[in-house]
């Protein structure tokens, strides 16, 4: 019997949290009893994971979205893992790194892991996959699942498809099972890296989109930032990660996620808001996200990082504006001068 455990519940773990309380009922080798764990908050006065558990809502990071029953939310990271056998990854990147330390050694032996985080984790010893980090620290082999999934149109189970990568079919397959709907149409593919490093690096791109929106470039403008993001993407992945495939661009987690997150995405608006307002972007985060995580910007730093230590900034002009305008203070349009 699988038991499957979701670490997170911010929008997309909430609209991820439908999906899979709703599918691990069709099948009897699924525990019918999700758990989820939330970093809990409260909300005028109450728990999060009260009003989750009374109200079946999130209420916060989900608002109008009825969750099902079989989803119970829990403070407690480790009563949430103690005895799952299938952990979700839903958290922002930036959270991973102590989630790890606090499950090291706690969780089942056969216990397999799915991410579907968008970011990388950059420390001074370089940088690492996040499937990387869970599978290492925890050694647990661990999949990944991306693409154009913008989390409210999921959850309101609009048509959209995404990828699985996996090392082990099996375990691709497995994980499908409790991903795959009709609405959310899954692809499996043996190319962890490369779905992870779409992920990752569309969120950079995304800002470049809101940048090219708030300043009123227009529609070609916008078609080359993305074409050029997916080649300096492509080219930043097949650097680093020789077995990356040309395929995996054209899945859901490649070209798909690209065009959904530079038209509809949270980075693209607040990057759009950023030029038409001058204000920074950590404020206009916290202005207009409601404590849900901006990814582009940090990730753009991760990705300079990189590329500053090892010289490569010229080699990729478009990612290193991004972050240009967003660390150094260069004026937004030096987004279409430096390319
Ligand atoms: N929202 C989307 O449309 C979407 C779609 C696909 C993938 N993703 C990716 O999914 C991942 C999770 O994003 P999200 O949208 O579910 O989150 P979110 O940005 O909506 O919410 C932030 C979450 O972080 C939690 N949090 C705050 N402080 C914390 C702490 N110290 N430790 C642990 N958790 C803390 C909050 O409780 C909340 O659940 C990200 O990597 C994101 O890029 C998001
Ligand atoms: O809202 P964003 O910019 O974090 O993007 C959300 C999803 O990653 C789109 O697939």
């Amino acid at each position: 019997m699988e038991k499957v455990a979701l670490i997170g519940s911010g929008n997309w773990g909430s609209a991820v949290a439908k999906i899979v309380g709703r599918n691990v009922v069709k099948f009897d080798h699924f525990d019918r009893n999700v758990k989820m764990w939330v970093f809990e908050e409260k909300i005028n006065g109450q728990n999060l994971t009260e009003i989750i558990n009374t109200k079946h809502e999130n209420v916060k990071y989900l608002p109008g979205i009825q969750l099902p029953e079989n989803i119970i939310a829990c403070p407690d990271l480790l009563e949430t893992c103690r005895d799952a056998t299938m952990l979700i990854f839903v958290v922002p990147h930036q959270f991973v790194t102590s989630i790890c330390k606090q499950l090291k050694g706690k969780i089942p032996a056969n216990c397999k892991a799915i991410s579907l985080i968008k970011g990388i984790d950059v420390n001074e010893n370089g940088f690492r996959l996040i499937t990387d980090m869970i599978q290492d620290s925890l050694g647990i082999r661990t999949c990944v699942l991306s693409g154009a999934n913008i989390a409210n149109e999921v959850a309101e189970e609009r048509f959209c498809e995404t990828t699985i990568g996996y090392r082990d079919r099996s375990d691709g397959e497995l994980f499908k099972q409790i991903f795959h709907t009709p609405t959310f149409r899954v692809n499996i593919v043996e190319d962890v890296n490369g779905v992870e490093l779409c992920g990752a690096l569309k969120n950079i791109i995304a800002v470049g989109g809101g940048l090219v929106d708030g300043l009123k470039l227009g529609d070609n403008t916008k078609a080359a930032i993305i074409r050029i993001g997916l080649y300096e993407m492509r080219k930043f992945s097949q650097m680093f990660y020789k077995g990356v495939r040309d395929e995996t661009f054209f899945e859901s987690c490649g070209v798909a996620d690209l065009i959904t997150t530079c038209a509809g995405g949270r980075n693209r608006k607040v990057a759009e808001a950023h030029v038409l307002t001058g204000k920074p972007f950590d404020q206009l985060e916290q202005e207009m996200l409601n404590g849900q995580k901006l990814q582009g910007t940090s990730t753009a730093k991760d990705m300079y990082d990189i590329l500053s230590k090892k010289n490569l900034c010229h080699e990729f002009p478009l990612m290193t504006a991004i972050y240009r305008i967003c660390y150094e203070n260069l004026p937004p349009i030096t987004i279409v001068q430096d390319i």
